[in-house]
């Protein structure tokens, strides 16, 4: 489903003394079946975006094109029944949102909810846990009496018992080890390509950025500073400092090889193209001693 922002605003407690403007002048399209980042200091506005994207907030002024849906300032709730089904959202630690008695309830919950008779729900939620590696054992076990690993997977099966064409993700590695989050960023990449959907992804983890996005977008209070691949948004160091923006961790090692006198004639993102630039370079030091 192509997402398209047109001259988005949002003021939270709008019309009150307390009014804070939350998004300004946001105009943005996200490509049906891509995958996309979002990156930004803490404050800068990721967060509202993406609660537009499935119309939990909707713009104080502007639209938002979703699919089909176009969401404006005068929306009313009941016209966005199917938009919620069709875009899924993924919260910080999604654990804490589990509720029902056993796993296999908790992930038919949804597509229950929206219609589906009770055989047809268990069967697309055995379907949702295959896909993110839950095991049938555990269908019966309290969600509560699983690792915080697989309470998280379950949590995903149930957004993906919706049977989403959108999957938006609020840094849904937040508190995984190393082992776990690449896993679980494993995971995406190919849910994302099994069911071709377009993933809004906000995190702080750059080299995720680096390795999956095919758009970025950063946003810098409340407004959209720049968009593009990561090579462009991550070639000008300077400005990603001046930005407050961390680097990805090819980015950091360039830096410091720079400081020893090695050059780049762009910023490598990823370990083979750092070792592209900088074998020659090394040959070179060799032969010089
Ligand atoms: N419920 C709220 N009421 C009032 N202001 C809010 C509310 N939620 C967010 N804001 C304000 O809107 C702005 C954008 O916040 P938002 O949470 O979208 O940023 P963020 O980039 O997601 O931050 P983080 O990385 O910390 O999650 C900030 O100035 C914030 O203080």
């Amino acid at each position: 489903m192509d997402i398209t922002f047109k001259q988005v605003d949002y003021t939270y407690q709008a019309d009150s003394p307390m009014a804070t403007l939350g998004l300004r002048d946001i105009n943005l399209h996200f490509k049906s079946g891509t995958y996309n980042a979002i990156i930004g200091q803490t404050g800068s506005g990721k967060s509202t975006l993406l609660q537009h994207l499935n119309a939990l907030l909707i713009p104080t002024k502007g639209e938002v094109v979703i699919g089909q849906q176009v969401v404006t300032p005068q929306t009313k709730n009941k016209e966005l029944y199917d938009l919620r089904r069709k875009v899924g959202l993924v919260f910080q630690f999604p654990e804490s949102q589990l509720f029902e008695e056993t796993v296999l309830k908790d992930v038919a919950f949804a597509p229950k909810n929206f219609g589906k008779s009770v055989a047809e729900a268990d069967e697309i939620a055995r379907r949702a846990l295959r896909l993110v590696g839950i095991a049938p054992e555990l269908e019966d076990k309290m969600p509560f009496d699983l690792s915080g690993g697989q309470m998280r997977r379950v949590a995903i099966a149930g957004v993906l018992a919706m049977e989403p064409e959108v999957l938006v993700l609020d840094e849904p590695t937040a508190g995984l080890d190393p082992v776990g989050r690449e896993e679980m960023m494993t995971l995406f990449a190919k849910i994302q390509s099994e069911r071709n959907l377009t993933v809004i992804l906000v995190t702080h983890q750059m080299d995720d950025v680096v390795r999956y996005a095919e758009q970025v977008v950063v946003m810098e209070q409340g407004r959209v500073l720049k968009t593009g691949q990561p090579q462009e948004i991550f070639a000008d160091i300077p400005w990603l400092h001046q930005h407050n923006l961390e680097l990805p961790s090819t980015g950091r090692l360039v830096q410091q090889l720079q400081q020893q006198g090695f050059q780049f004639s762009q910023v490598p993102l990823t370990v083979p193209e750092l070792l592209a630039q900088l074998t020659p370079q090394l040959k070179q030091v060799v032969t010089y001693e």
